[in-house]
């Protein structure tokens, strides 16, 4: 996957989410090759090209990542222009992070409209029943697709990009013939880990939804 015309659409994605729930991990995960990181002073926000070549042809994701903007609310809606498709990250050990989901929810579909949204709970390497279990019913609720990763240990990490270029081309069928190039993991996820966060997920799942929901969207 070498030159620049062989990519058949480029897409920009906004990856948002509170401070430390592992957006840059998440971007950094992928070695962008002859890709070179844009900074956009203006905006703070590092712009990330990312590759991924499907077999509906190479795309490009450009994601547009904070740069350190701790606080909610420090964002510009010139951030969010011209998004089609997003990302928003919460921390699975953190329910602050997932109480502040449906505030960044609310301020990108604000600007954006009806654009392709996953969540992402990441960090699922550290387990957080309670945190995990708002997310499903989140993701019940509004059909917002929720996937569990663990951007440290390479974990569904291909996921939420899969699953966005899916709605954006419109093509179910749509699936990566050759992954990316990832740096390898820094903290090791095990088969066992991994049968353990889908058991929780799939615990979560077949509850039923409570009569009165904390989300308010
Ligand atoms: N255990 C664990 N730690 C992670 C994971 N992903 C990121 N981290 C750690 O979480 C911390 C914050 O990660 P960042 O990627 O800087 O978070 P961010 O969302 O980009 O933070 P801001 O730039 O402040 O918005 C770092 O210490 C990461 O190493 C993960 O999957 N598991």
């Amino acid at each position: 996957m070498q030159p620049q015309e062989e990519v058949k659409a480029i897409f920009k994605l906004i990856l948002i989410g509170d401070g430390g729930t592992g957006k840059t991990t998440l971007v950094k995960r992928h070695l962008t090759g002859e890709f070179k990181m844009q900074y956009n002073a203006t905006l703070g926000v590092e712009v990330e090209q990312l590759l991924f070549n499907t077999n509906r042809g190479v795309f490009r994701i450009d994601v547009w990542d904070t740069a350190g903007q701790e606080r909610y609310g420090g964002l510009r809606d010139g951030y969010f222009v011209q998004s089609q498709c997003a990302i928003i990250m919460f921390d699975v050990a953190s329910s602050n992070t997932y109480n502040n989901v449906k505030r960044w929810h609310r301020d990108l579909v604000r600007v954006c409209g009806n654009i392709p949204i996953v969540i992402c709970g990441n960090k699922v390497d550290i387990m957080h029943k309670k945190t995990w279990k708002k997310g499903v019913d989140f993701d019940r609720k509004t059909n917002i697709y929720l996937i569990e990763m663990s951007a440290k240990s390479n974990y569904n990490v291909e996921k939420p990009f899969v699953y966005l270029l899916r709605k954006l081309v419109g093509d179910p069928s749509l699936q990566l013939v050759q992954s990316p190039a990832i740096q390898p993991p820094k903290v090791v996820f095990t088969d066992e880990m991994s049968r353990q966060v889908e058991s929780l997920f799939n615990e979560a799942k077949s509850k039923p939804l409570p009569t009165i929901y904390d989300i308010d969207l």
